[in-house]
């Protein structure tokens, strides 16, 4: 028997050459059950710089390139790389398999002196110095400010001095480079380099946004103690040799690399940055994880930042926030997975706003971990669902007695009401207010069901009384006492007719759901869920926030909720602490952008212009640290004269994407998957989003008009790969694409004149906030190109 490291490069060369992976799985199984098979064809390398490396055979034209770093209690490889024959051979003489000084990460590095250096950075023609001019100053003078290498602009890092990124760990030649970088695109090629271990580049890039280097430790060495600023300082005027708490003389040497000890990789395993690259395989079931499907970082490789929160003890509900594409969902499916081992029989449920969004949990729960058992509420394993579906399904199974009896006002004697489509919502408001003669703005559907679903559910006011003394927090419209009293004449009238109809809104159902969740535990002293974990908070409205805190008793990891207050389309603002749900002081904020790159990061990010918000904690929140390391073209904006050309140039990008086949593209497209090269797309990972459902069935016209197939996506996504995927911007929340068309970015439409319009003058501020975080969001959806189209007059919400 053997344990198995693998590495992220390891991983990914298998799904580069998928016909790889099945030689891999017999090999890799093999060399855990029995290291000294000969078929494996393990052999050391004659002359190998670290003499721990080994080769063996995957099949006849590739080998592994690993590293026996311990034979007891039993042995350990670490695989590092699979290439071809020769290339294996040559690579093992020179791979090196080390731990960083500072940070203790497991590296494995060439021993060569350039081949960890990522190419020049590209830099302005104004920019005067070079890496290598930076480097002399640096071992001149022991250190380096970013803002001498390049005095007249003002570089990412100009905060630092090389002994500073040096005091992190980072080689001399890596901090030259990145100090010469005079603007953030210079620094993400170096950041972005996919040969630097993936804590290097994050590292730099987490300075560049505002942390400090005792903040970038701290996350890397979470049990030892941060240098304090003494340290540094200290550090620094001792020069490169001493910078480090270690006592090794030299920072990560680019040539002579020791290879560290046993212990030094055992304890490197440990290590939050190592496992960024590197997993360790004890079973064939977790090795069966990790080799399945297509390759996933997210399945495997955590950011230490996002392992914090997936293995964090709460001490009671805890908030995760962060920008589009920081990782939260990806947190949300690795807590829930982690809460399943955490206790016997765990009942976790698994819930987000929508059904479409927790069909998507499910599907990416099930590729995260196929042996999690996805259950029934209640049942011990995880249950996935859209929040309305789950209060639904609460007050369908509780027993008809404890449902009448919590249904009160609300329900018609114990049935279980139909859930009111939207409009039928607006319409049964509209009736009921015309029927009791209510006027003016208050009469307005959205007024009533905002009012209806922000006080009178959120305080479940039963009674006239109770209404006229409630405080209304946070609404926008003042109401006289004549006007409350008008208002629950209407609010009876609703309710009465919902009764005679047994109907009930959604906002309904789910106060619903938690009166039945409080009287069952009244009745038998248990909730239906032990920890909950939900995903899409920001959009949650009261009755929501009522069931989430009715689903699990209040204890350590009871409530984690991932939300982004930026992303807030839907509903009004919501402060928790009304609802029984306390994250005061337990609160916390992901920076690291995995989905976009920084060009449409910048691009997302310009569309809030520091438009003030609040968070569920009512604290000022903000996309401070916010980054990618992901380099791609800027954002295209294109002007249209009229509909027609808007839609042609609609067509003609999406043409241009979905580069037709030609005669040799299989042999294109393989010899690109081998080389590792982007490929055509695939037309089901285009994106065309539109503000509204109207516009979206227009253009999905006009396109086949054009002869462009696309999937309209309405409700249910049918999820097709051979066509680009059509929808509003609204359905986009949640998703992402590699490509993205924003069509009809007009003044008119984004912010839509029909949706303000709709609302009170009070409400139209945050109504036009909303409309903002809706542009945001749909943005933020695109990974690799995004193209903004519109006719006339842009979007004001469009950055400069
Ligand atoms: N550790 C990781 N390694 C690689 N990819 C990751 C990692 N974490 C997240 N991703 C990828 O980044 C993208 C965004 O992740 P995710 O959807 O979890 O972000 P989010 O914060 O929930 O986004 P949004 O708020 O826009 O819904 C996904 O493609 C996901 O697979």
């Amino acid at each position: 028997m053997s344990n198995i490291t693998m590495s992220r490069q390891f991983r990914k060369r298998l799904d580069i050459d998928g016909s790889l992976k099945q030689r891999a799985w017999d090999f890799l199984t093999k060399l855990m059950t029995d290291p000294t098979s000969p078929g494996l064809h393990i052999e050391p390398i004659k002359g190998s710089r670290d003499p721990r490396v080994r080769t063996g055979r995957v099949n006849d034209n590739f080998r592994a390139v690993m590293f026996l770093v311990a034979q007891q209690p039993e042995p350990h490889f670490v695989l590092a790389a699979v290439a071809k024959h020769d290339e294996a051979n040559a690579l093992a003489e020179r791979l090196v398999l080390t731990t960083n000084p500072v940070t203790g990460v497991l590296e494995v590095l060439e021993d060569t002196p350039a081949h960890w250096v990522p190419p020049a950075p590209a830099v302005s023609a104004a920019y005067p110095g070079e890496a290598g001019a930076a480097a002399t100053s640096a071992s001149e003078s022991g250190s380096v400010t970013a803002a001498e290498v390049a005095p007249e602009v003002s570089p990412p890092l100009a905060r630092f001095t090389s002994a500073d990124l040096e005091a992190i760990g980072l080689s001399t030649s890596l901090t030259a480079r990145a100090l010469s970088c005079v603007d953030e695109d210079a620094l993400i090629a170096v950041a972005g380099d996919e040969r630097l271990p993936s804590w290097q580049g994050d590292a730099l890039l987490a300075l560049a946004t505002g942390a400090s280097v005792a903040d970038v430790l701290a996350q890397l060495r979470p049990a030892q103690k941060a240098p304090t600023a003494a340290d540094a300082a200290a550090a620094s005027s001792a020069g490169a040799e001493s910078t480090t708490m270690d006592t090794k003389p030299e920072l990560v040497p680019e040539q002579g690399l020791t290879p560290a000890s046993d212990a030094e990789v055992e304890a490197a395993l440990a290590q939050p940055g190592t496992l960024m690259d590197f997993v360790r395989i004890e079973t064939d079931n977790e090795l069966r994880r990790v080799l399945d499907g297509t390759f996933a970082d997210w399945r495997v490789f955590l950011h230490p930042e996002q392992r914090h929160y997936v293995h964090l003890d709460t001490n009671g509900a805890y908030r995760l926030t962060g920008g589009a594409g920081t990782g939260k969902t990806v947190v949300a499916l690795h807590r829930a997975r982690h809460l399943t081992f955490h206790k016997n029989d765990a009942r976790i449920v698994l819930t987000t706003f929508t059904r479409n969004l927790a069909d998507n949990l499910a599907r990416d729960l099930r590729m995260l971990d196929p042996s999690i058992p996805q259950v029934r509420l209640g049942q011990p394993g995880i249950t996935v669902r859209g929040i309305d579906q789950l209060a639904l399904e609460i007050v369908g199974s509780t027993p008809a007695e404890i449902r009448a009896k919590a249904g009160g006002d609300l329900l018609a004697a114990g049935t279980v009401p139909g859930p009111l489509a939207d409009r039928e919502e607006r319409a049964a408001w509209a009736d009921a207010a015309r029927a009791t003669g209510l006027t003016g703005d208050v009469a307005r559907p959205s007024f009533l069901i905002s009012e209806y679903r922000m006080v009178i559910l959120a305080r479940d006011l039963t009674t006239r009384a109770d209404y006229l003394r409630a405080p209304r927090p946070g609404r926008g419209t003042r109401l006289s006492r004549a006007q409350r009293m008008s208002i629950w004449d209407a609010v009876e009238k609703y309710r009465r007719q919902l009764a005679l109809d047994q109907k009930a809104s959604f906002a309904e159902i789910a106060v619903l759901a938690a009166r039945c969740a409080d009287a069952t535990e009244a009745a038998d002293g248990r909730r239906p869920a032990d920890y909950v974990v939900v995903d899409e908070a920001q959009d949650l409205h009261p009755g929501h926030w009522r069931l989430l805190r009715a689903l699990a008793a209040e204890g350590p990891n009871d409530l984690f909720i991932a939300e982004d207050s930026h992303q807030r389309i839907y509903g009004e603002k919501v402060v928790l602490s009304r609802y029984g749900i306390h994250i005061r002081g337990r609160s916390r904020r992901l920076t690291l952008n995995y989905r976009t790159t920084a060009q449409n990061l910048r691009f997302a990010v310009g569309i809030l212009a520091d438009t003030p918000v609040t968070d569920l904690d009512d604290e000022t929140d903000s996309v401070a640290g916010y980054r990618s390391a992901m380099n791609g073209p800027a954002p295209a904006l294109h002007p249209c004269s009229g509909l027609t050309e808007e839609l042609d140039a609609a067509a003609d990008t999406l043409r241009a994407w979905l580069i037709p086949p030609t005669k040799n593209a299989d042999d294109s497209a393989r010899a690109a998957k081998r080389d590792g090269k982007a490929l055509a797309v695939e037309p089901g990972s285009l994106g065309i989003l539109t503000r509204s459902a109207a516009q979206r069935d227009t253009v999905a016209q006009g396109l086949r008009d054009r002869g462009i197939p696309v999937q309209v996506v309405a409700t249910q996504d049918p999820g097709r790969a051979d066509a680009p995927r059509l929808m509003t911007m609204h359905r986009a929340k949640g998703l992402e694409f590699s490509r993205v068309i924003l069509f009809g970015v007009d003044r008119n439409a984004v912010p839509s004149a029909q949706a303000l319009a709709d609302e009170t003058p009070d409400e139209r501020a945050d109504r036009e906030t909303r409309e903002r975080f809706l542009l945001y969001v749909a943005a933020s959806r695109a990974r690799d190109a995004l193209v903004v189209l519109w006719t006339g007059a842009p979007s004001p919400f469009l950055p400069q």
